[in-house]
């Protein structure tokens, strides 16, 4: 029902303020009548609230659901705050005095603002039981309830240019909290530049305001007055009888977009937009390719209210979803990602997609697709008139991975006989191996140069790098952090070395798949490093490996199924004008 009414945003508003009234006066129903209610508020009107932005409704909601679907752990929550509230009183009133007194002698923000306020707020009890529950702790060792929230008031502009924007104003005010107090690393969060989807801005930051007597933590969260009005309603702040600030820096215009070209808040066109209608079962798969074909066709993951899940997960309503896309996979990993998809796309028109992008990566990469996985492929999709088609692509092409990787070996042994193998070792390197291991398999390797110096080291060894152009986009100094990484290996060992490199997405338990994947195929790792790219949440794994050609194959084929692995490449280090192989 909400979903067919989201042409005129106003009935939302309605039926959730209608829910909130009857939360309000829940008390008068039967005990099976309060359980039933407020379950279904926690589950629906809650989560709608919040995707809309409306906090004030959603908090509201989510406390008095609490309260009637687990009165006891509601009530510990309840003493808990009291119990936090006591002990760290005296801190709160005394960090709010020490951040007001710096406020208000400040200059700048003398000259730009009409007033700032400060509110010390405690977090919601919902909130705080999410995080147990979340963390796996008990109520007893929460410990982080205390917010300040300083909202500015920034002058009206009259007739003049600004001289500065509400953002410079709030990263000002940042800069005064963090002079004041060291924060907590990566606790902070810039809404303000990349606002939520709901239209939420603000600048939080963490900080341990009397680090050496207490451990009391304090979330500073530091908006405008307007930020503020659409923190506190969302979609709802237009009908809120509040006018909004226009002139100096109060260039936030609701149902619009700032002078920045941002979506600021949601208004009744993008909430249609953002609804979408899906049926039961469907997956992200579904709504990427609803999205657009290309948003499909690149996917390599997506995440759902923030959290970081497989393409294949199942959608339930009010879940707010984001792909990621990334334009530089491999035609081979593509066709076996898509193929996979093939089985759990709920909806006619994604299933229509993935096939025709079956069929084009077919014949972009008939070297790559063997007519094996085709024919597989086929089988499992029995009566799709397209196949046949796809498997013609394939058929004069019988190269495996494996084959392409034993290619590579074979061509390139002609010119390293052992002898010079072993003359090098006995004379550039007298380095200590690595783990008392030399790499068996590399010592039985003649390949091919192709090389370029290493930088580091005692100048004898080279290394090839893999062909990944597409990688250097993502991450520009990673060929230079790969060769030296591998040089350092290299001459460590005194010999070749070899290598795995993965490019995936940074996220947690990723390290632990990759290695997993190697373990099982019963690949050794005798070194490991890792990059990651915060800003553009990537990350690079770089492996020093003993594998077999089988085992490699075995890996690399699971190495690519892992969500978030965006490529693999692998190679082996060599020496001074002799040979080098590349995969
Ligand atoms: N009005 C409004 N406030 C927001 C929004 N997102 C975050 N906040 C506020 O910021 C607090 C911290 O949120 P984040 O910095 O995103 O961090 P976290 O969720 O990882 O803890 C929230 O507390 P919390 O205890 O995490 O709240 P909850 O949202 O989990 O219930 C809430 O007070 C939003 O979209 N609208």
């Amino acid at each position: 029902m909400f979903l067919s009414m989201t042409e005129e945003v106003r009935v939302i508003i309605v039926k959730l303020a209608d829910r909130l009234h009857n939360m309000r006066t829940l008390s008068h129903m039967t005990p099976h009548k309060q359980s039933g209610i407020a379950t279904e508020t926690l589950q629906v009107f809650a989560p709608l609230a919040k995707l809309l932005g409306i906090y004030q409704i959603k908090s509201e909601l989510e406390n008095l659901a609490f309260m009637y679907t687990n009165a006891q752990d509601y009530a510990r929550v309840q003493r808990r705050i009291a119990e936090l509230y006591k002990e760290h009183e005296k801190e709160l009133k005394e960090a709010k005095r020490i951040l007001m007194k710096k406020i208000e002698e400040d200059q700048f923000l003398d000259l730009v603002t009409v007033k700032t306020e400060i509110h010390s707020i405690c977090k919601e009890p919902y909130s705080i039981y999410k995080a147990v529950l979340k963390s796996k702790n008990s109520i007893n060792e929460v410990n982080q309830i205390a917010q300040l929230r300083i909202i500015i008031k920034p002058k009206p502009c009259v007739g003049v240019r600004p001289l500065c924007s509400v953002q410079q104003i709030c990263y000002h005010v940042l800069g005064l909290v963090h002079g004041i107090w060291t924060p907590i690393p990566r606790a902070m969060k810039d809404y303000v530049a990349t606002p939520k989807p709901n239209g939420y801005q603000s600048l939080h930051t963490t900080v341990i305001p009397f680090l050496y007597e207490s451990m009391f933590c304090l979330e500073v969260q530091i908006r405008t007055e307007e930020m503020d009005l659409i923190a506190e309603r969302g979609i709802a702040a237009p009908y809120s009888g509040k006018g909004f600030v226009n002139g100096l820096v109060g260039h936030v215009i609701i149902n619009g977009r700032s002078s920045r070209g941002k979506i600021v808040c949601l208004n009744n066109a993008n909430i249609a937009l953002r609804i979408k209608h899906l049926p039961k079962g469907a997956t992200v798969i579904d709504y990427a390719y609803m999205i657009h074909t290309e948003i499909g066709n690149k996917m390599v993951a997506a995440k759902v209210n923030g959290n970081l899940v497989s393409p294949l997960h199942v959608l339930a309503n009010a879940e707010v979803v984001e792909i990621i896309t990334y334009n530089g996979l491999s035609s081979k990993s593509a066709f076996e990602r898509h193929k996979e998809w093939l089985q759990h796309a709920k909806t006619r028109s994604a299933r229509h997609r993935i096939m025709k992008f079956l069929r084009e990566q077919a014949a972009l990469s008939a070297t790559e697709i063997t007519v094996d996985s085709v024919k597989e492929f086929a089988a499992e999709s029995e009566g799709d008139s397209g196949l046949e088609e796809l498997a013609d692509y394939s058929k004069e092409t019988k190269h495996s991975w494996e084959k392409i990787l034993k290619n590579v070996m074979e061509t390139s042994s002609a010119s390293m006989s052992t002898e010079d193998i072993f003359q090098l070792r006995s004379t550039s390197i007298q380095i200590p191996k690595v783990n008392g291991k030399h790499n068996k398999c590399m010592q039985h390797m003649s390949l091919k140069a192709t090389g370029e110096t290493l930088s580091q080291g005692n100048g004898v060894g080279k290394m090839i790098l893999a062909n990944i152009p597409r990688y250097r986009e993502v991450l520009p100094g990673l060929d230079g952090w790969l060769a030296s990484k591998v040089a350092t290996w290299h001459n460590l060992e005194g010999h070749s070395v070899q290598w795995l490199c993965v490019v995936s997405i940074d996220r947690k338990g990723m390290m632990a798949n990759v290695t997993s994947a190697l373990a099982a195929v019963g690949i050794s790792i005798c070194s490991c490093s890792v990059e990651t790219d915060r800003g553009k949440g990537m990350a690079v794994e770089l492996f020093h490996i003993e594998a077999s050609l089988e085992s490699l194959v075995d890996a690399c084929a699971r190495i690519d199924m892992i969500l978030g692995v965006l490529g693999w490449s692998t190679g082996c280090s060599w020496s001074e004008n002799k040979q080098f192989l590349e995969c």
